[in-house]
């Protein structure tokens, strides 16, 4: 956690940003407009139906306000046809003029229905693409290489393109009304142009200095969202950190709680004064352009009227010329502004496909030209390490370096090493989660890239100190082994005695059904110990060729390992594997020994070999030895 917050004040010093981050230039907004047939595509692909069915009511929908118009203007010029006649003409009064009533009431429901139906299907169909791109984005995640999880930059995005799940669905209805509107306007216009086409003008003239407006202000508001991504992230690990059962312990111990909260409230209050000065400078030059844009619609408003009193217009077209400018008015303001809301929502979009586009580098290669070539079953030779070199992407020193060695197969490999002396690494690369960054690692002779990485990672079993504690039952949580198996209640209890996970179930009210760990309701959470022995139970689950355990012992009690051990020795007879220890009463058990320093290759040989030697490993064996003296 340290190290977290230390990397975040050393990219910024004082924990503040400068207060004007670079606009997004409104060329890259334009430009991000070209994502948004694809982003069509994926909601037309959500569900067909859904979309043809919004797309056709709005279509409707579209008409209806012209129509509405129209039925006005007819009403009000029989109106006062009406009044101009001697009275007792009424007697035959024009049943006509209720007609056009009732028909302008048929109307008014319409535009309400239609309006509902269309709210319904985009709040379903948004629904059903907020799922969808949820999914995919779970999908695409776990394609994706360990190194790229890693990667800050990546991890942005990720967080954006997750982030932006809800503001999706908000682009999805924006895009489909701005079609719906500008079908409207495009009728509406019609009737403008036919009456004055000069109207039109002035229309626009009231209606631009407001958008231009609303674009500065979003591009701002986009910017700011944008630049605060990794303060975000930060606010969200301390509101975490501060308030959750995995932290209380330490928090409460260390006394923590102060230095979260200061730390958040810095962030926090520098991210509310930031927005706070946009947001009034928002609604300032708001009230002014909305001003103009009044000014616009009284000025066409006078004109109409003159010409009404003229007497070159009737009643009925100043009601519908008046109505339509208004109208024209409302939809070109909200068109224009929902343009720059679709222009900002098309950027976080790009977030989302650069995520999208992300490949996976970890996959099978093809460096000899030959056919792809099959996991053996059974591995015939073993592994070998020739001339490894690895170094993390965010690291400064090689983690591994000229490293060579061969594991064969069937052999009980243990590595040896300080802190930080590459253990873990190499299993990594031996799992291919990562790839050399230079030499090779040989599979039975091939270069291990050659295989498919989903067929390798089948046949390796490993269980890292760091293993994951899910908040799932008992059963299950051993299960994740070999999780196509999680139904397999005798193979679940199988692999619960041969890690003695048996006697931990055994003891929980719920037996295998029993929800652990303490997120949900009900969750019984275990010893660090009792936790070892179930994700130990994973690895009997996987019934892998190669079985990695790094340091899979270090919290179980002496007899429980002295157990562990002699019941690994027994169950994993003919099958290869590479364990991980500090103690050496679990090392001595392995056929070798592999000593690292530094990333690099000390000795290897068996026990006996190894103190024979006396060089390293007997060293530190009798370092350890001598503190049980
Ligand atoms: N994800 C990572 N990014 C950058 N550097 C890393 C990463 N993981 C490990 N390292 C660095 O690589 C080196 C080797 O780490 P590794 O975890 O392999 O050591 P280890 O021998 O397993 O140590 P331990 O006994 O403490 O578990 C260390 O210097 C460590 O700081």
């Amino acid at each position: 956690m340290f190290e977290f917050l230390k990397s975040i004040s050393a990219k910024n010093p004082n924990g503040r940003r400068g207060p004007e981050q670079p606009a997004v230039s409104v060329r890259e907004r334009v430009s991000a407009l070209r994502h948004l047939p694809a982003f069509l595509k994926l909601i037309w692909s959500t569900s067909p139906r859904l979309a043809l069915a919004n797309i056709a009511l709005r279509l409707v929908r579209a008409f209806l306000p012209l129509a509405t118009l129209y039925v006005g203007r007819l009403i009000i010029d029989q109106v006062v046809a009406l009044t101009k006649l001697p009275s007792w003409t009424l007697n035959l009064i024009d049943v006509r003029v209720y007609h056009f009533v009732v028909l302008e009431f048929g109307l008014v429901l319409l535009t309400d229905a239609l309006g509902r139906a269309v709210a319904l299907l985009d709040s379903l169909l948004g629904d059903l693409f907020a799922n969808q791109s949820s999914i995919r984005l779970m999908e695409h995640a776990a394609r994706l290489d360990l190194d790229q999880f890693e990667d800050s930059t990546f991890y942005d995005k990720l967080e954006r393109a997750r982030r932006q799940t809800l503001s999706r669905t908000v682009l999805m209805s924006q895009v489909l009304s701005q079609g719906q509107d500008m079908v409207t306007l495009v009728l509406l216009a019609g009737g403008l142009v036919a009456f004055q086409p000069w109207l039109l003008g002035l229309l626009l003239l009231a209606v631009v200095p407001a958008f231009l407006g609303e674009s500065h202000f979003n591009e701002r508001s986009y910017s700011l969202s944008h630049s605060w991504t990794p303060e975000r992230r930060e606010l969200d690990y301390l509101r975490q950190t501060g308030a959750s059962d995995e932290t209380a312990k330490e928090v409460k111990i260390f006394g923590l709680s102060d230095f979260l909260i200061n730390r958040f409230r810095e962030l926090s209050d520098d991210f509310y004064r930031q927005n706070k000065s946009l947001v009034l400078r928002r609604a300032g030059w708001g009230t002014l352009f909305a001003a103009i844009g009044a000014a616009g619609y009284y000025g066409a408003y006078v004109y109409i009227i003159a010409r009404t009193v003229a007497g070159s217009i009737s009643l009925g077209q100043l009601t519908f010329l008046a109505g339509s400018f208004a109208r024209l008015r409302g939809l070109l303001e909200g068109i224009l502004s929902r343009f720059s809301s679709v222009a900002d929502g098309a950027l976080y979009l790009q977030d989302f496909f650069d995520f999208f586009a992300l490949r996976p580098r970890i996959v099978r290669q093809d460096l000899t030209g030959e056919r792809p070539i099959p996991f053996p079953r059974p591995i015939q030779q073993g592994f070998e390490f020739e001339n490894v070199g690895f170094q993390y992407k965010n690291g400064t020193k090689w983690a591994i370096r000229n490293l060579s060695f061969k594991l064969q197969a069937g052999e009980k490999l243990a590595l040896v090493g300080e802190n930080g002396a590459g253990k873990t690494t190499l299993v990594k690369l031996l799992a291919r989660l990562y790839d050399p960054t230079e030499g090779r690692i040989l599979l039975d002779g091939h270069d291990l890239r050659e295989y498919d990485p989903a067929e390798l990672r089948q046949e390796i079993g490993v269980i890292f100190q760091d293993f994951v504690r899910f908040q799932l039952p008992a059963g299950q949580n051993l299960a994740v082994g070999r999780i196509d198996e999680r139904h397999n209640q005798p193979r679940i209890e199988t692999a619960a005695q041969q890690s003695l996970a048996d006697t931990v179930i055994a003891k929980l009210p719920g037996g295998y059904d029993q929800m652990i760990g303490r997120r949900f309701n009900g969750g019984v959470d275990l010893s660090g110990g009792e936790w070892q022995k179930i994700a130990l139970g994973r690895a009997y689950m996987r019934d892998a060729q190669l079985l990695i355990l790094d340091e899979p012992t270090a919290a179980l009690d002496a007899r429980a390992e002295f157990e562990v051990f002699e019941r690994f020795k027994e169950l994993t007879q003919g099958k290869t594997a590479v364990l991980i220890s500090h103690r050496f009463s679990t090392v001595r058990m392995a056929d070798r020994i592999l000593v690292i320093e530094n990333g690099q290759f000390v000795e290897i040989g068996s026990h006996e070999e190894l103190l024979a030697k006396g060089g390293r490993y007997a060293e530190l064996f009798a370092l350890q030895a001598a503190g049980y003296r």
